[in-house]
């Protein structure tokens, strides 16, 4: 499979382009499925895609929308990917999108997999478009090198959407969709920004196995754009 590189001159213009295809993307999806269906990522990568697609015009009461992870911390937690994507996308225009948490109620994430699996169970897949963050270590979503939930997560044939996962070098328990999960989408894109981040991934990509650096394991798998900038 191949890695698409679009590289912008910086953050503004990689916001404004990126934004713009993902809304032709999720269009399409309304117009041939009548719904369509968005995967996005947490941490600080896309913060200013979120707000830049929550004041775009789109019918969004009929998108559906989720994470690829969550940490599993309550919602009003500053490390929340759920309150990142409440406060910054499902607002403005955005407000009438149906988003789906992955955090439940659980103390343990172990014991929130079949009611966010149950969730998921909604949309209908291929999801239409699915955004990828990456980790100077090379995990992406929370596929983490360092857990040792690892195989269980990249295993193909596992036949699970969702797993629970604890890295060891970064905090807070975690959620994850698989790798399966993560390939069941029409449109994979990696979003990042910073030189550091692009060499990891085409230092990844060169020289490490999918263990060491799970994001190749979806590049290896899928047709994947990296929308990046400095
Ligand atoms: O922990 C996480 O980290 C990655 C990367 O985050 P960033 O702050 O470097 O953009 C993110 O993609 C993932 O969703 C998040 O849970």
């Amino acid at each position: 499979m191949a890695l698409t590189i679009n590289a912008f001159d910086n953050a503004d213009a990689l916001t404004s382009a990126f934004a713009d295809t993902l809304i032709e993307l999720l269009k399409d999806g309304i117009a041939q499925r009548g719904r369509a269906s968005l995967v996005v990522s947490g941490g600080r990568t896309p913060l200013a895609l979120f707000k830049q697609l929550s004041q775009t015009d789109l019918e969004w009461d009929k998108v559906d929308i989720t994470l690829a992870d969550e940490r599993w911390v309550g919602e009003n937690d500053e490390a929340s990917n759920t309150k990142l994507v409440r406060e910054n996308l499902i607002q403005n225009k955005a407000a009438a999108a149906h988003f789906v948490t992955l955090k439940t109620d659980d103390a343990d994430a172990n014991d929130g997999i079949a009611e966010a699996e149950n969730r998921l169970s909604s949309f209908s897949l291929p999801f239409d478009a699915l955004i990828l963050g990456m980790g100077e270590d090379g995990h992406t979503a929370s596929l983490f090198p360092c857990s040792a939930q690892i195989e269980d997560g990249l295993n193909l044939a596992s036949g699970k959407i969702c797993i629970a996962t604890q890295p060891t070098t970064a905090p807070h328990q975690r959620i994850s969709l698989t790798l399966p999960a993560i390939l069941n989408s029409r449109n994979i894109f990696i979003h990042l920004t910073g030189e550091k981040k692009k060499q990891v991934l085409e230092d990844a990509l060169a020289n490490s196995t999918e263990l060491e650096k799970p994001v190749t394991a979806v590049v290896n798998r899928a047709d994947v754009t990296l929308m990046w900038a400095p």
